[in-house]
């Protein structure tokens, strides 16, 4: 049968709840051999579709493992439409498993069969544009079995994108871990590989992430990096990279200190991760933000797997307490997650199927400096598949969360697109301004990571460069939209929040930050429906932010939070809308910046991450000079400036003490 492993959800398998008491073996989670219900093995035949108009009378069943050896017109036409809506489902690719029925016979087909059913799938991906790739072949009761990657066939500008958030406490490795990926050279367990990535002088100093870093790493068609460092500066092309890639993984790397938890807050909620990346230290164990960042990801439903890192030196008691207390974390009350231990390339196949249900958490075991597992957690990232799906009618929105000045180029904003298209000359709704308005702007450029294109979609981060407009009237958190949206900014929301943790009560008039998307702003609360919030309290909240209005969606994830404090919650009603400024309110300020400062400068004072910025040569023509680069030969991250003025008060913007030692 043709079984789709992405169709399995494993968090409810009665096996698998058994076994949740140990750190669960990932093959538990291979589809049940009794179970029958495969999730599109109802596909509808009622419709009338026939296949070159010859009425069929035989159902595809699609549980049975020899579906795909001779189907006749109609049961191949329901085998295409269900392969079809999967790609959507998996935005562009899905895992095919070849040989294995639901159906209670055993598993396996004789190598005539296979071959059969194989010509099929090919033939399927043929209709559907896509690659068909071998990920496995095992031999089971009755015969083969083999799992496909099927991934939609991308052109020489186009690229599958998955964004993961790299998170966990200072130390734990995950500056050297983006380097060793995305630089292909081992660490030497004092700090060689995440030099590659620093690049504000007080990173380099301290070895201490600050800021939210992009990163990215390629796969060609075969599952291959294709990320090639300059063999002088070590730097990498991103155009070169995309343009090889059928896939490009972007990692938010997020910072570990508790100081800059403001800046790892806006990485989880502005940057839209598909997938949580939480690095766990063998030898320092469950400590400092750890659960903090877990507790981060799970309150905004970002599905999260872990990297245990530094077994190389880790004594196996203290690996196998780390192990347990993590398993513990996470099968805890407020978690609910089934830990999966993964060692092999079969479990890493298992878990990626059916990672996306959130419920599963892969732990993968590794070592900086010797590579030890590094294959299987490379392989993982290939197959995760984009959480994202879009709709190329759906009106257009993109959310800021930078803006950048580059000199021949003007004013640039970069963000993700959360839905639609966006072509080159589009004219969008940039706001809200402090008014709650909306202004039509010109795109004139696009960049999707440094590259120039045409057009982006929903799914897909983007830096645009924009017509006409000074970038201090642009702010992170503000939208740019198609006309057809009729976009509304509001003062005020209702929210349905959970308290994850305060000292002491919280009541009316308390002001916390609120991130939501790339907005990040203080707001009020102005009434809820109980007297007062403890820890572990649910209630609904009537908010109202304090500066300006911003543009909300009902049914969008919030975090609200004020030092230790921190609430959860969703929105649930959009109140006062504008352009109804209120009287008592004070006109809104937004602070003026100069554009005339250092190239590629930032809202926030800080240099450019460099994260689909279009660079002067690619946009500017042949007289624009070259913006700098920051030391250690490379564009990836943003160089952190010492703040003049008291603006601001970003945590991200806190520079550390250049004397400080952390990290090696
Ligand atoms: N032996 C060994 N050392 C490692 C490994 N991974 C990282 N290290 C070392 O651990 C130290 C800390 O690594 P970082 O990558 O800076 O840690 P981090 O989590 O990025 O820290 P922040 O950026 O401050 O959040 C460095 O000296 C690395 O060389 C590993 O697998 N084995």
């Amino acid at each position: 049968m043709a079984s789709i492993a992405a169709s399995h959800e494993p968090g409810l398998t009665p096996c698998a709840i058994a076994l949740a008491d140990a750190l669960v073996p990932a093959s538990i989670f291979a589809p049940d051999r009794r179970g029958c219900e495969d999730d599109a093995g109802d596909e509808c035949f009622d419709d009338g579709d026939m296949f070159n108009g010859e009425p069929e009378d035989r159902p595809v069943d699609f549980t049975n493992k020899l579906a795909l050896v001779s189907p006749n017109g109609e049961q191949y036409y329901s085998l295409l439409r269900q392969l079809r809506d999967r790609m959507e489902e998996g935005c562009g690719e899905t895992i095919y498993v070849v040989g294995m029925g639901s159906d209670g016979g055993d598993w396996g087909l004789d190598e005539k069969d296979m071959e059969a059913s194989v010509a099929t799938v090919r033939s399927m991906c043929q209709q559907v544009d896509a690659d068909l790739i071998t990920l496995r072949e095992r031999n089971e009761a009755a015969g083969l079995v083999r799992d496909y990657l099927i991934r939609r066939r991308v052109g020489e500008l186009d690229f599958l994108e998955v964004r993961v958030a790299v998170v966990g406490n200072v130390d734990a490795g995950k500056s050297t871990l983006l380097g060793v990926l995305t630089h292909g050279e081992l660490d030497n367990g004092r700090g060689f590989a995440r030099q590659k990535l620093f690049r504000h002088k007080h990173e380099m100093e301290s070895g201490r992430t600050s800021s939210v870093g992009n990163d990215i790493l390629g796969f060609d068609q075969e599952g291959q990096v294709v990320n090639k460092p300059d063999s002088h500066g070590g730097s990498l092309d991103w155009t070169q990279i995309c343009e090889k890639s059928s896939k490009v993984i972007t990692f938010i790397d997020l910072a570990g200190h508790e100081k800059y938890l403001k800046t790892t807050v806006f990485g989880m909620t502005g940057h839209l991760p598909d997938f949580c990346m939480l690095m766990v230290g063998s030898n320092a164990g469950i400590v400092g933000m750890t659960k903090e960042h877990l507790g981060l990801a799970l309150a905004l439903n970002v599905p999260v797997f872990v990297v245990v890192t530094k077994i190389d030196m880790c004594p196996a008691n203290i690996l196998q307490e780390t192990l347990k207390l993590l398993q513990r974390l996470l099968k805890s009350p407020g978690c609910r997650k089934i830990p999966v231990l993964v060692q092999n390339k079969d479990d890493v196949i298992v878990t990626a199927s059916n990672f996306s249900s959130e419920r599963m958490c892969p732990i993968f075991q590794i070592s900086n400096v010797s590579g030890e597992n590094m294959d299987l957690l490379k392989m993982f990232l290939n197959l995760l598949s984009s959480r994202t799906s879009y709709r190329d009618d759906q009106p257009a929105e993109f959310q800021i969360d930078d803006t950048y000045s580059v000199p021949g180029v003007g004013t640039v904003v970069s963000g993700t697109t959360l839905r639609g298209l966006i072509r080159l000359n589009d004219t969008m709704l940039l706001g809200p301004d402090p008014l709650g308005s909306f202004i039509p702007i010109a795109v004139k450029s696009i960049h999707r990571k440094r590259m120039p294109v045409k057009e982006v979609r929903g799914g897909q981060t983007a830096s645009f460069a924009l017509k006409k407009i000074k970038r201090s009237t642009i702010r992170k958190g503000m939208v740019m939209v198609s006309p057809r949206v009729c976009p509304q900014a509001t003062w005020e929301f209702e929210a349905e929040i959970l308290v994850l943790h305060h000292p002491t009560t919280i009541s009316p008039r308390y002001q916390a930050m609120v991130h939501c998307g790339s907005i990040r702003q203080t707001a009020t609360i102005l009434s809820m429906n109980r007297d007062c919030l403890r820890t572990g309290d649910k209630a609904s909240v009537h908010f109202r932010f304090i500066k300006t209005p911003e543009y909300l969606h009902c049914d969008k994830r919030l975090v609200f939070r004020e030092g230790r404090t921190k609430a959860v919650g969703t929105i649930t009603k959009l109140l006062q809308s504008t352009n109804n400024l209120p009287s008592n309110s004070k006109p809104p300020q937004i602070k003026m910046q100069s554009t005339k400062k250092a190239p590629l400068h930032r809202e926030d004072g800080t240099t450019a991450t460099g994260d689909d910025i279009p660079t002067i040569s690619q946009s500017a023509g042949p007289n624009a000079t070259q913006s700098p680069k920051s030391g250690g030969g490379g564009r990836r991250r943003g160089g952190q400036r010492h703040k003049g003025k008291g603006q601001n008060s970003s945590n991200s913007t806190a520079a550390p003490s250049s004397s400080g030692t952390g990290g090696s």
